[in-house]
């Protein structure tokens, strides 16, 4: 099939590139002419784990090109995806000034071109319900008829960044919200080399669909929440939650994922489609208890971790070396949008704090929001040097396993802030640490260590 994708971000490049794979013609459309030169260089302008060898592989076959020119696209496209951005307005809305706009070109372009036959627009940003409608009233309004000239789809995405590839190329579930067969018809089509396993494609009315995006990640976005509460009153009573985590994700009526609690949730979607799905709300007359303590909760928690290092210090923060190992949101990505370590970063630097930061991948995009108000290291240990603190806030695998010992050499003194639990309590403090970490028990370090405990790099997470 040919198909354009008309923002080329973390989902349209996704998008694009895995409906090349399965043999698809890709067209990639943005407006951002930087990142469309890249992409025609051969450069990524994103990190994804897996997608660079599909990227090079459609590219090298022709099958995938991209283009600052929508007009260069529309002709041929029999199926147009919206992975533009949503982002949320003042009042916590979803911003749709860029989704409704492109509709506005495509709609233009297509009445003044009409012998280009029947086009699917394909709403792919997490859009608010009734979104689907407004595109195709814009549609009508250039007297295009639904159902011959054009349909609107929604089809919301549930890639996670990270695993982006893998979530895209072998989704649970595809959902397509359409009422009209001939669309439903042409999208399973397209859909159906994705769910050999059995995976189902759901078709149901636009607005069911747009709703089942935001109640998949107002849903998820709570589950964290709830296990951060879990955390702070675990830390109260005594209990781990780690324990609490595994006993209770064993019940499969809970599951065990999405069960860790840690400095509250990031990236460019939950937070931001809690925030609309809160609002849809409101404006329907109805008050989202829930999500409010949810945003709350979550503010609350992004805080946690700095609050914690101001008070371990008794306010003391002025020109105090800070160690911070991990920017991005997650691991495994390279967006900071809404990353914990940036509120948690901004807090510290209120309070005069001197900050050394180390990200495998997300250093240039934080650079970007901090410039020189901190310093980059270009290692994990060179980071700490000096330092008085670390301070982790992302789950990287680089960090799960370090040198304690280089570690210890390294800093001013032997504190660890861990935002991700990502050691065992008991053996941090054998080893001399003073080490604090979210939900679990906090033991007094041993002044004495046993050098042998050091000089072995794991810190026996699972063993101890
Ligand atoms: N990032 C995710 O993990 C994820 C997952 C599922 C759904 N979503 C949703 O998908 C949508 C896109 O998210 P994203 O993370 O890919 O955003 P992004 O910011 O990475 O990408 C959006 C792209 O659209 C481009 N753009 C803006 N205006 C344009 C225009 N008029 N014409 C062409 N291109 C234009 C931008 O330059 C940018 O490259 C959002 O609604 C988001 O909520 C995101
Ligand atoms: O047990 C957990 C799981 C996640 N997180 C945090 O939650 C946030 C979101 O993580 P994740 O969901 O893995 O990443 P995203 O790429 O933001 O993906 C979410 O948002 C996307 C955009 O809508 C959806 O498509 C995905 O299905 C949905 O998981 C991150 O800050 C994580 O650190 C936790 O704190 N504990």
């Amino acid at each position: 099939m040919k198909l354009a994708i008309v923002g080329t971000g973390y989902v349209g490049l996704v998008t694009g590139t895995c409906f090349a794979e399965m043999g698809n013609e890709v067209v990639c459309v943005d407006i951002d002419a930087q990142k469309i030169d890249k992409l025609n260089r051969g450069e990524l302008p994103i990190f994804e784990p897996g997608l660079e060898i599909y990227y090079e592989r459609n590219r090298r076959e022709g099958r995938l090109h991209f283009t600052t020119s929508l007009e260069e696209a529309l002709p041929e496209s029999e199926v147009i995806f919206l992975a533009l951005p949503t982002p949320p307005g003042e009042d916590g809305s979803a911003d749709l000034s860029y989704v409704l706009g492109v509709a506005d070109q495509i709609a233009q372009w297509m009445a003044a071109h009409p012998e280009t036959g029947y086009k699917i627009i394909v709403n792919k940003s997490t859009v608010p319900v009734g979104t689907a409608d407004r595109v195709r009233e814009i549609f009508e309004s250039y007297g295009l008829t639904p159902g011959e000239q054009f349909d609107v789809v929604s089809n919301p995405e549930f890639l996670r960044e990270g695993v982006a590839v893998d979530d895209f190329m072998k989704p649970e579930r595809v959902i397509i919200g359409t009422r009209s067969p001939r669309a439903a018809e042409i999208m399973t089509q397209l859909y159906e080399p994705f769910v050999r396993q059995g995976n189902p494609i759901l078709v149901m009315d636009e607005r069911s669909s747009e709703m089942t995006k935001y109640a998949a990640n107002a849903f998820l976005a709570t589950k964290i929440t709830f296990m951060n509460e879990i955390a702070n009153v675990c830390e109260r009573v005594g209990a781990n939650v780690d324990e609490v985590r595994r006993g209770i994700g064993l019940d499969s009526r809970i599951g065990k994922q999405f069960l860790y609690a840690g400095i509250g949730f990031g990236g460019s979607c939950f937070p931001k489609d809690v925030k609309a799905l809160a609002r849809t709300a409101e404006e329907h007359g109805y008050a989202f208890q829930i999500l409010k303590a949810v945003l709350d909760v979550n503010e609350r928690q992004r805080r946690l971790l700095a609050e914690r290092v101001y008070e371990r210090f008794d306010g003391q923060l002025e020109g105090r070396r800070l160690a911070i190992w991990g920017l991005a949101f997650k691991a495994n990505t390279d967006d900071v949008r809404e990353a914990p370590s940036h509120v948690i970063i901004r807090k510290l630097l209120e309070h005069g704090a001197d900050i050394v930061v180390f990200d495998p991948e997300a250093m240039e995009n934080t650079r970007a929001v901090f410039g020189d108000a901190i310093r980059y290291a270009r290692s994990m240990y060179e980071a700490l040097e000096g330092a008085e603190a670390l301070v982790i806030c992302t789950e990287w695998n680089e960090f799960r396993r370090p040198d304690f010992q280089r570690m210890r050499d390294r800093m001013a003194r032997p504190l660890i802030f861990d935002g991700r639990n990502l050691y065992h309590p008991k053996r941090m403090a054998a080893m001399g640490f003073e080490y604090y970490s979210i939900g679990r028990p906090h033991y007094p370090p041993h002044t004495n260590p046993d050098p042998a405990l050091l000089a072995s790099t794991t810190d026996g997470k699972t063993s101890a």
